[in-house]
């Protein structure tokens, strides 16, 4: 990587870093952004976005370039890669604010987002389904119609769209059907149960965090990881996307997988006593069971790095936190009614709230999209901060490729009336 160059000359001087900052700036090997960006006052409104029909393309966040692929990043080779979808740049056609079928949820704070790219869209669907069906083997045919319509080639390019191409959009799309298999098939309605989750978990995860034990038992380990749907999806996912991550990368991954099924247990074991959390609680559990794995991998899917170092800055751990929190909330919001339809009770923040806080199912939804715009606000105004304080051009990417995906994830919810539609409270 090159050295640090040397701030523009008409620059104004940027603020003074905090130590921690200074310490993790003087670490990177990166070179210095302009600092006008930084000392934009603009620049939190910017992460955020603007609001309003038509103004995402105003979005610095959205109006990303896509990159020159970074040489260091080895993708794996596609068996039958489609050059001309590859080379698609993403914001082709991909100005008009996405309008797909679906309203917003009455109030919430949001970023519209562009309508995806269908020549992407159309080639990760097809990517992602024969990945499903012939590399894992993921589902029985009965299971096909649920698959089609959990809509992931949408969802992962509209998160995505500064991805080089579309074996980088691939690494985040196997990914995210392997996690939602996992819980799918162990925790909820595909076979799940609360009861053994945390052995069944535990052998899961050592698809991402490996067994290293003596050659005796090593075998029976490697077998076991072609035993289930959820194993052989997340050993193939985990496979294509350390052959392009940098270690670190790897391992911020595996870390937060760890805090995804530290949650999911938490989760299952209040299910199996029937504890209703308070609310703290239950924000507490959710900050686990979360999203967070899929924004943290921007960086990679869009075929750069932000280092290590910059990665563990308290002021960065809390935008990320912030924005898996909302992203996460939202998926509460618009899971309500069907998760008010599955058996037994099943947590989420408008349930807890009128549980807990004795409010109408009515009035604790409206608090729940409170709490989260609140969420969402704080998330931009973390972001701004640590944009501000550390102006590194891997810093601010990466800060805008977590905010663009939590807009597109919110599109995806919106979006996917096969799967969501909205309580009836207005
Ligand atoms: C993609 C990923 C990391 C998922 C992990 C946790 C997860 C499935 C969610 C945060 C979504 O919540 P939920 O389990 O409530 O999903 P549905 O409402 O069933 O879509
Ligand atoms: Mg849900």
């Amino acid at each position: 990587m090159p050295a640090p160059g040397p701030l523009g000359p008409t620059a104004p001087a940027p603020q003074p870093p905090t130590p921690s900052i200074q310490a993790a700036v003087s670490a990177s090997t990166e070179p210095v952004t302009p600092p006008a960006l930084a000392a934009d006052p603009g620049l939190r409104r910017i992460l955020g976005g603007p609001t309003g029909l038509g103004t995402s393309s105003l979005s610095l966040a959205r109006a990303l370039k896509p990159p020159v692929p970074d040489p260091h990043v080895a993708v794996a080779p596609d068996p039958d890669p489609d050059p001309a979808a590859d080379q698609v740049p993403p914001a082709a056609s991909a100005s008009a604010v996405s309008s797909s079928e679906g309203p917003v949820v009455p109030g919430l704070y949001h970023h519209p987002v562009p309508e995806p790219d269908p020549v992407r869209v159309e080639e990760v669907s097809r990517r992602i389904k024969r990945w499903a069906e012939d590399e894992v083997q993921l589902y029985p045919e009965e299971w096909e119609g649920q698959f089609d319509g959990f809509s992931v080639g949408r969802y992962m390019v509209a998160c995505h769209p500064d991805a080089p191409g579309i074996d980088h959009l691939m690494l985040a799309t196997r990914l995210m059907v392997a996690e939602n298999a996992l819980d799918d098939c162990y925790c909820e309605d595909h076979g799940g149960s609360p009861i053994g989750l945390g052995g069944r978990i535990l052998l899961a995860h050592t698809t991402l965090d490996h067994l290293h034990t003596t050659p005796e038992y090593a075998p029976e380990w490697e077998e076991s990881l072609g035993s289930d749907a959820p194993r052989r999806a997340y050993r193939s996912a985990m496979d294509y996307f350390v052959r392009a991550a940098t270690p670190s990368q790897a391992d911020r991954y595996r870390h937060d997988m760890a805090r995804l099924h530290m949650g999911y247990l938490a989760e299952a074991a209040w299910a199996q006593t029937e504890y209703v959390p308070q609310v703290w609680e239950y924000l507490a559990m959710r900050q686990f069971n979360n999203f967070r794995p899929c924004p943290t991998i921007t960086d990679t899917v869009g075929g750069y790095e932000l280092p290590a170092d910059l990665h563990a800055l308290p002021k960065m751990q809390r935008a990320i936190a912030l924005a898996g929190n909302a992203a996460t909330i939202v998926n509460d919001l618009y899971s309500y009614t069907k998760e008010l339809d599955s058996p037994g009770l099943h947590l989420n923040l408008p349930v807890v709230i009128a549980q807990r806080e004795q409010l109408s199912e009515r009035d604790a939804y409206v608090k729940a999209v409170e709490v989260h715009n609140q969420l969402m606000h704080a998330f931009e105004a973390a972001a701004a901060e640590v944009a501000a304080e550390c102006p590194l051009p891997s810093v601010l990417r990466f800060l805008k490729g977590v905010a663009t995906w939590v807009d597109g994830n919110h599109d995806w919810h919106r979006t996917n009336t096969y799967r969501y539609s909205l309580p009836d409270f207005w």
